[in-house]
């Protein structure tokens, strides 16, 4: 599946939620959207499952434009935070009615999960606990085996070790059947451990699109003494700087310094990588 947008510009009335975004997403892969509260997330990924028509510019997925097209958009299931099903209904018809929705549906797997979420079938959705909740869509979403699987901050509500079982379900279901899968997170250490890829938004805009591997070779923590690590790093593309005691700290992205003995050379997490790279201000190459 090849998932391209062109120049995509998406306004709720005069409020621009995403504006001249240029991607190409290819799968297999499990890709992290990232983003600050307010980037376009959403508005993205609900573009992507055909459930409204962007203001301007392209989206595609294989050429295909998913708004109003049936047979496409059965092949993607987005999963989001909220408003995924029907409180009046009961886990079992939501099941039900997924299994209907989605060609590659598996009805055992979609058991199996059932039960190790501890879901009762006959229970009704309007009285799910939000994890309970979270952990429903959670089920359709994996059972889904749609080629395009979308989970948007799926886990509210779901503790710390059902988060974890989420996602090693995850990477144990993309290695079974390996499709595309776009995982939109704000827990961005808990998760990093999944993703290929990562896409940025940043005030509707993309900020970068680029592998983990790549963002991990691209930065450079430089630390030491506060005049030393000045005079290196001086007119490079500096990202992120705190000293502390005399000692600084900076974080470089697509540059480098040449060695030297008095700095150390480290990596920060990608979740610190995140927040600086988002920080006002900072600009990077795309
Ligand atoms: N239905 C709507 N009506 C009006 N404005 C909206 C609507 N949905 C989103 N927006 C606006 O569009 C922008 C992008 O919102 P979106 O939900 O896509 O961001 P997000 O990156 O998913 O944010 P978060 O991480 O907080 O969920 C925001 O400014 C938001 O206020």
């Amino acid at each position: 599946m090849i998932i391209k947008a062109t120049n995509l510009a998406k306004y709720y009335r005069s409020e621009r939620a995403l504006g001249q975004l240029n991607l190409t997403i290819d799968g297999p892969k499990i890709i992290g959207l990232l983003g600050n509260n307010g980037a376009g997330k959403t508005t993205l990924l609900r573009l992507l499952a055909g459930h409204f028509q962007q203001t301007s510019g392209e989206l595609t997925i294989n050429d295909i434009t998913p708004f109003n097209h049936h047979t496409l958009t059965k092949e993607i299931c987005l999963i989001m935070e909220n408003d995924n099903f029907h409180g009046r209904f009961k886990v079992q018809d939501i099941l039900k009615i997924s299994s209907m929705f989605y060609p590659n549906w598996n009805h055992e797997y979609a058991e199996r999960l059932r039960h190790l979420f501890r879901l009762k079938p006959k229970q009704k959705v309007k009285t799910l606990s939000k994890g309970m909740y979270s952990a429903l869509g959670i089920i359709v979403g994996l059972a889904s085996h749609a080629p395009i699987t979308i989970f948007d901050e799926p886990y509210i509500g779901l503790d710390a070790s059902s988060r974890s079982a989420f996602y090693d379900l995850l990477l144990e279901s993309y290695q079974e059947n390996p499709r595309l899968i776009i995982l939109s997170t704000h827990l961005i250490d808990e998760v990093s451990r999944l993703f290929e890829e990562a896409v940025i938004l940043k005030e509707g805009e993309l900020l970068l699109h680029e592998t983990v591997e790549s963002l991990e070779k691209n930065h450079t923590l430089v630390s030491g003494p506060s005049e030393t690590v000045d005079q290196i790093t001086k007119g490079r593309n500096i990202i992120h700087s705190t000293t502390l005691l005399g000692k600084k700290s900076v974080v470089l992205y697509q540059d480098h310094v040449e060695a030297s003995t008095e700095v150390s050379f480290q990596k920060v997490s990608l979740q610190e990588l995140f927040v600086y790279l988002t920080n006002e201000g900072v600009t990077i190459d795309a």
